[in-house]
């Protein structure tokens, strides 16, 4: 059992799963014939360091048996041309093993930058923005590390070794084996120094992103405004502050760690020179071998030494490549729950769209299934499963119609707008989407038939705080629609009422806003991501009117942007406001996950049931 798990040992480490050496291999299909040249080049390098060294011996040899100038020189000759070889084979050597490397990164960088954008939201609501942002930094530059420095020196090592090895016992056989007495000393402390390195290393790269990870959420402007209104800042320093501490102690450590190995190797290394020296030596003077052998066994012997010198570092660099590779993997395994299907029904064009809901049932994600620990930098992921928040709604709204969600904070208005658009999918039941399949009948589909570019094109929504990127208008606004004309983003914003705004802006259509730009209002800001919905033109907008943050005045801005935006189209509204509700076709009471009401406004009210009451409570004293 132990010689088992040595054996195992000896190829990775310990908590690398040993599909990951395959799968690298896999992933790397693209380069392999640019590696196979590179091993071939690699070849040609390692057997001209240790051809230079039997050529010395032999000039030694000539000078030693006084064999002329002439052979003396054509043995320099021939060292010369192998220096020139080698020189040019290196550059070769290093231009493909960049090549190899630096696809591969970019192979790393596309798939996990696909990978994360086809996860869904739930993923994102759990993982920490720095966390990722150091996967597709850190770790794929750490894996690609594995391809230029580690496998070409890898391989150069391994060949150069058993070359200058069989080489060596071919001159003298008795000088090798004493001065490969000496080897085990190199073997044993390099498997556990590169234990220890490759745990440091790690540790390191876990604080490192727990770092980036604190960093970017507290200094963005929304988590330094928290920090500055609740915050305790130099509880927060102390905790960064502890962190950045154990990276410096970690590396001090791996830095003594490396050189104490090194130094006792290269100590070695020169032990078993002065052997050779005095043992080789002792045989020449007894007439056994020649002086040149000597030589060449004084020489060959640096080239023996150096590789396991490097292998011996080679074998911590390939393990701590292996665990940027396998927390690559980690982040592209994660399955992205919410697919296309591969032959989507196609939404026809230019006709109203109408959204029902049948029998939904809906359960938010548990951890364990959209997450991974590392990336909510916890140590292990909660596995509380959440209870089921939509029991069973039937809603249905008719092509170019509203329908107002109404009901109590936390009754699941928000997560059955978020069906719609494929945030979340059903547990079970169904998200429809319905348009006119003719003979007066509609055609009812599900929304997980639809490709995601029409389920886009067709679902617009617009939520309470709509997140613009830090780009001009312009930019932002294009991101509905790419090929738009200025034209036709001026006439948007204008219809969003932000006509005057756009005429005060220092740079117009091309003044950046965002985080570091111009400052919107909140209702600037919520008119802008109106502008954009008008832009996109979906024929089903979802609506959280959530207007109690603005000013008055801005709140008639929004308001008749909004009227804008629902006209001929179909709304699902989380409705907060009277005025909407009661132009409404149909309200929907939702409580506790379920449809409780559903009707016009004047029957439900007239019904005296929970909208009445709801009614009285909430929405007619603020009329
Ligand atoms: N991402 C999430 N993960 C787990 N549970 C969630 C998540 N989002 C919401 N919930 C839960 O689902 C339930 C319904 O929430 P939802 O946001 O849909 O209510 P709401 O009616 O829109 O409330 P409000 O009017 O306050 O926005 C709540 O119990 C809430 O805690």
């Amino acid at each position: 059992m132990l010689m088992m798990s040595m054996a195992r040992d000896d190829k990775l480490p310990r908590s690398v799963p040993r599909g990951t050496l395959g799968r690298i291999w896999r992933f790397a299909g693209a380069h392999h014939k640019m590696l196979y040249a590179f091993l071939a080049l690699t070849t040609v390098s390692a057997v001209i360091a240790v051809g230079v060294p039997v050529l010395a011996g032999q000039v030694v040899d000539a000078i030693v048996h006084r064999s002329g100038l002439g052979t003396v020189i054509v043995i320099a000759a021939a060292i010369a041309a192998l220096a020139v070889v080698d020189s040019l084979s290196g550059l070769l050597e290093r231009w493909m093993s960049s090549r190899i490397g630096e696809g591969l990164i970019y192979d790393l960088r596309r798939a996990v930058f696909g990978h994360v954008q086809s996860m869904p939201i739930a993923f994102f609501t759990r993982t920490r923005t720095g966390s990722l942002v150091s996967r597709l930094n850190n770790d794929v530059i750490g894996a690609q590390r594995a391809f230029t420095s580690t496998l070409s020196g890898l391989v150069t090592n391994v060949i150069q070794l058993v070359l200058t090895v069989a080489v060596m016992i071919t001159l003298a056989w008795q000088v090798t084996l004493l001065a490969l007495v000496l080897l085990p000393i190199f073997i044993l402390p390099a498997r556990r120094v590169g234990r220890t390195i490759a745990s440091l290393q790690r540790e390191s790269a876990n604080l490192n992103a727990a770092m980036t990870g604190q960093m970017t959420e507290r200094f963005s402007a929304g988590g330094a405004t928290l920090v500055k209104l609740f915050g305790h800042p130099e509880a927060e320093a102390a905790e960064f502050g502890d962190r950045a501490d154990r990276v410096r102690a970690i590396g001090v450590r791996t830095a003594m760690a490396n050189r104490v190995f090194m130094t006792s190797l290269t100590l070695v290394s020169q032990l078993a020179q002065a052997m050779v020296y005095g043992v080789g030596g002792w045989l020449a003077i007894t007439g056994r071998i020649d002086a040149g052998t000597v030589v060449s066994l004084a020489l060959l012997l640096t080239r023996l030494y150096g590789p396991l010198t490097q292998l011996a570092n080679a074998r911590v660099d390939v393990m701590s490549a292996l665990v940027s590779f396998e927390r690559v993997f980690e982040v592209l395994d994660l399955p992205p729950t919410i697919v296309e299907r591969p032959d989507p029904t196609p939404v026809p064009a230019g006709q109203a769209v109408g959204v029902r809901l049948r029998g939904v049932r809906f359960t938010y994600p548990s951890a364990e299934d959209v997450s991974l620990a590392s990336l909510e930098e916890v140590a292990t992921l909660d596995h509380v499963e959440n209870s089921e928040v939509l029991h069973g709604v039937d809603l249905e709204v008719e092509p170019g119609q509203m329908l107002a969600l109404v009901g109590p904070s936390g009754a699941g208005k928000s997560t059955i707008a978020s069906l719609v658009p494929r945030l979340y999918d059903v547990d079970s039941g169904a998200v429809e989407v319905g348009w006119s399949g003719g003979a007066g009948d509609t055609r009812w589909t599900d929304v997980r038939d639809l490709s995601f570019a029409d389920l886009r094109g067709t679902v617009g929504v617009v939520t309470q705080d709509g997140h613009l990127f830090h780009d001009t208008v312009a930019g932002n606004l294009r991101y509905a629609k790419p090929g738009a004309t200025d034209a036709e983003l001026v006439a948007a914003l204008e219809r969003a009422r932000l006509g005057p705004l756009l005429r005060q802006l220092p740079e117009g259509l091309d003044t950046v806003i965002g985080e570091r730009g111009y400052r919107l209002s909140g209702g600037e800001r919520q008119r802008l991501t109106i502008a954009r919905l008008l832009l996109a033109a979906p024929r089903v907008v979802i609506l959280d009117e959530a207007t109690a943050h603005l000013d008055s005045e801005s709140e008639v801005a929004v308001q008749e942007a909004l009227a804008e935006a629902l006209v001929g189209r179909t709304a699902v509204v989380i409705a907060h406001r009277l005025s909407t509700i009661r132009s409404a076709d149909t309200i929907a009471v939702v409580e506790d996950g379920r449809v409780v009401e559903q009707g016009p406004h004047g029957s439900l009210l007239a019904r005296g049931g929970r909208y009445a009451d709801l009614h009285h409570t909430q929405f007619a004293p603020a009329a």
